[in-house]
């Protein structure tokens, strides 16, 4: 049976079309956006969500409003490209791909100083489709290299949701689950429920039955006792930014599997593009972390469970050190420690 695209945002005309991946596995439900506000909005509602998806989103909301800028001059559209610009960038704050996305887009109308309006309109929206390509093409080779980490039989455990879902397609973690999967079809995944959101028991779940994958959904509470039991042989999850030391925000509960995983002498791996690397961040401590509605947290879908006297913190990501990383999946390759000098020098590669 050929493999349904599982693409999360795609071009329909002039109209971007985003998954809503609130309602997913249930719902079929596509968000049509023809501006870029709605496409910022669906990036906050997490409609679509995932570092590189975002990013992608965010590519396509430039290209939506580089359409609807009716400067005359190239001057006043790039002044006015600026500030969407800095409007998409403030989107979501922890995840790399947004702002690594907006600066790649907002390069062509640097890159072309003397391009008139409609060849940059035109650029830009070329521009986004590529950085969507890529992507697809960067996750396969992510597979490819993360595989050869992955043991014959291997059972694995992974978080939240890495899939095609949070990225252009095939995914980062996922990627290389497919990738192993691919390969050796003995391979078993656990999956985590990732509260609140539960992008585990609703997206990565729905992503590795469609696959035909063998997998267990677990609460996020039992990984601990899984490791403990000898159950699991490795750890992969994706990343939503990368500092320069190799400290990696993932969603929030990354940490504590890294920390469980290295109390029972199990691999820790982060599987992520170069774009969710941020160079100019020397450590973790300097990553923002998005506090999301503590509804999210008192509630459960749309009752509430909490009392309602009852205050709730949401951090939406936490940072795992990279002490506990075995080692972080890119496009280029695996790297291990010392990672400041290793990411430096994968950054450095064509
Ligand atoms: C391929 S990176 C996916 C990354 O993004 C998720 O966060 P969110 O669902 O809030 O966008 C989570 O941290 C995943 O690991």
């Amino acid at each position: 049976m050929a493999r349904r695209s599982l693409q999360p945002i795609y071009w329909d005309g002039d109209a971007v079309m985003i998954v809503d991946q609130r309602v997913l596995p249930h719902k079929d439900k596509v968000l049509r956006c023809t501006t870029p506000r709605q496409v910022i909005q669906a990036i906050k509602k997490m409609a679509i969500r995932g570092a590189p998806a975002v990013g992608i989103a965010g590519a396509m909301a430039l290209a939506l409003g580089a359409q609807s800028i009716t400067a005359a001059d190239p001057k006043t559209f790039r002044r006015k490209f600026v500030g969407l610009c800095d409007r998409v960038r403030a989107a979501r704050p922890t995840g790399n791909n947004l702002g690594w996305a907006v600066e790649a887009v907002y390069s062509v109308a640097v890159e072309n100083p003397d391009a008139d309006v409609p060849t940059l309109q035109r650029l830009i929206r070329e521009k986004s489709q590529q950085i969507l390509e890529e992507d697809i093409a960067i996750n396969r080779a992510i597979g490819r290299w993360g595989r050869q980490v992955i043991p014959k039989g291997a059972r694995i455990l992974t978080y939240c949701n890495a899939g095609a879902l949070a990225t252009g397609d095939y995914g980062t973690a996922l990627g290389v689950i497919r990738a192993a999967f691919e390969a050796d079809p003995t391979v078993h995944v656990t999956c985590c429920e990732t509260r609140p959101f539960l992008q585990g028991s609703r997206l990565t779940a729905y992503e590795l039955l469609h696959e035909g994958i063998p997998s267990t959904l677990i609460t996020d509470n039992a990984a601990g006792s899984l490791m403990q039991q000898g159950k699991i042989d490795v750890v992969v999850v994706g990343a939503d930014r990368i500092a320069a030391n190799g400290d990696t925000a993932n969603k929030i509960g990354t940490y504590t599997l890294a920390a469980l995983a290295r109390a029972n002498g199990i691999p820790f791996y982060v599987a992520a593009p170069r774009s969710t690397i941020d160079p100019t961040i020397a450590n973790g401590s300097a990553i923002p972390i998005e506090e999301r509605d503590p509804k999210e947290v008192t509630h459960f879908n749309g009752r509430r469970v909490a009392p309602k006297e009852m205050a709730a913190h949401n951090p939406a990501f936490d940072v795992t050190p990279n002490k506990l990383i075995t080692g972080i999946i890119t496009e280029v390759g695996i790297l291990k420690r010392p990672y400041r000098k290793n990411i430096r020098q994968a950054l450095e590669q064509a």
